[in-house]
């Protein structure tokens, strides 16, 4: 491992973290470790099994509050739920130490950087950020969003030193390309995802114990959505309904689904199929496009198996939600892999699912004929319509409860799940992360 040596004008350098969550904590971990000193807070309910937490750890200062971690760092970073973001800035905002940095880890970055704004003493520096991964995921490589809001290029400099020991990738940004870029690939994605996962709680219906469910593409697919599940709503919520380039996306994959399951009830094969290839070609282009390396190996997708079915023989799916997926692109004119400096490792595999069935034709066509001519689906499918409408509607509406309900009663119904599915993932992003293919023997 690299080893990262503090420049001798940021010796007495003090980084604040203001959120212990999963994603505070882990700065916490990787920057202490690095050699940086750390003040940090959760919540003041939260001090004292914090404070025991960290007792004897070596760079870390537990904090009662934000007030005194504001007051005596130089680069602060808020890594709380994107809903409080505004009254947490609100709260602590005007303690910052005169001349600090201050910057947020919130997925969406428009409320963030107007709560900086609104709250901020004039002389505070603005520099944002947001890691494009997960807590358990090794920053080292992964795309690391830098947003120079309101900051010298020096101050800029100071940022970058300080989070260079996650040796992640920069990206520059501004806040508004950084929300539009993630409303582009996250929330079209996660709406399929999220969808998926209700339509299956719907039907009570545990996928990997069906054979219409298990083998090649479905494999990803179930882990993918358990893998959503498995995390804190407030993540998906805030991403979905607090980013506002996202409302349009996740209304028109909604549109999507509706209009091509419509074309499936119709039995318009034809109709169906232009649709699609048109789609296809204006999301990944040319056929000249599928020369370069596929995003999974084929024989990575059989390999990630949860269960074996009991009912009956694999049978093939007509994958309407990643369809969706593509039409819903081609209709906002959105081409994900002009993203992919900005792709978080569950997103490649989400846009790597996809592209194994439109790389494919007959995979494809195969699919377009299950949809007309294959009736085993139809109420799984008519689920996922509903479910697609319902999560657009809470998204339309602003509506937080409802999202979270939505959530947490699906979450419920898979939690059981969680950990085998966890085991699963994990090899399969470390595979993907890595480009390699499966050892057979393992
Ligand atoms: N998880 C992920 O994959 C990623 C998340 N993010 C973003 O990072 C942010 C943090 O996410 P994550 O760590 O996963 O979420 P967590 O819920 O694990 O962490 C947020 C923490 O902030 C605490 N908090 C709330 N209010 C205050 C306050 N006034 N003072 C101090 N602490 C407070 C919360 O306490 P309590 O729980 O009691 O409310 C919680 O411990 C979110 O905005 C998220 O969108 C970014 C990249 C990836
Ligand atoms: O869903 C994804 O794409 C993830 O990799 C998890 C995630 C969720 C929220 C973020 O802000 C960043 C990453």
């Amino acid at each position: 491992m690299a080893t990262f040596a503090i420049p001798a004008d940021m010796e007495n350098f003090v980084v604040g973290l203001i959120g212990m969550g999963d994603m505070g904590r882990m700065y916490a971990e990787k920057l202490s470790a690095a050699g940086w000193r750390i003040l940090a807070c959760d919540r003041e309910d939260s001090y004292d099994s914090l404070k025991e937490k960290y007792t004897g750890r070596k760079n870390i200062e537990i904090c009662r509050n934000g007030h005194l971690v504001s007051r005596a760092s130089d680069y602060i970073i808020y890594s709380v739920e994107a809903a409080v973001i505004d009254r947490v800035i609100g709260q602590y905002g005007p303690s910052t130490k005169m001349g600090a940095i201050v910057g947020g880890q919130t997925s969406c970055k428009s409320p963030e950087i107007a709560a900086f704004e609104a709250h901020l003493p004039a002389d505070v520096s603005i520099v944002s950020c947001h890691s494009l991964h997960g807590p358990g995921v090794d920053p080292h490589n992964q795309p690391l969003v830098l947003i120079q809001h309101r900051a010298s290029d020096s101050t800029l400099r100071q940022v970058e030193t300080v989070l260079s020991c996650l040796r992640s990738k920069f990206v520059y940004l501004t806040a508004r390309e950084h929300d539009r870029i993630t409303a582009d690939t996250q929330a079209v994605t996660h709406a399929a995802f999220l969808s998926m996962g209700k339509a299956w709680h719907a039907n009570r219906q545990f996928p990997w114990e069906l054979s219409r469910y298990v083998g090649g593409m479905e494999n990803v697919k179930v882990n993918i959505m358990l893998r959503i599940y498995s995390q804190k709503w407030h993540v998906y919520a805030g991403l979905a309904i607090l980013n506002p380039e996202a409302r349009e996306q996740v209304a028109q994959y909604a549109k999507s689904v509706t209009d091509l399951y419509k074309l499936m009830l119709e039995g318009n094969l034809d109709g169906l199929r232009k649709r699609v290839y048109h789609a296809r070609d204006k999301v990944f282009g040319p056929s000249t496009t599928w020369e370069k390396r596929p995003l999974i190996e084929s024989s990575m997708l059989s390999y990630f198996s949860l269960g074996t079915p009991s009912d009956a023989p694999a049978r093939p799916n007509n994958h309407l939600s990643l369809v969706a997926m593509v039409d819903c692109w081609a209709a906002l004119d959105i081409v994900p892999y002009d993203h992919m400096l900005c792709s978080t490792p569950l997103f490649r595999l989400r846009l790597g699912v996809t592209e194994h069935l439109f790389r494919n034709t007959s995979l494809l066509d195969s699919a377009l004929r299950t949809a007309v001519e294959d009736k085993t689906y139809r109420s799984d499918d008519l689920e996922f319509t509903f479910a697609a409408r319902g999560w657009a509607e809470c998204v339309t509406l602003g509506h937080f409860e409802t999202w979270e309900k939505r959530f947490v009663s699906t979450q419920q119904f898979f939690e059981p799940r969680f950990a085998d599915a966890k085991v699963v993932g994990d090899q399969m992003m470390k595979m993907v992360l890595e480009g390699q293919k499966p050892a057979m023997d393992e």
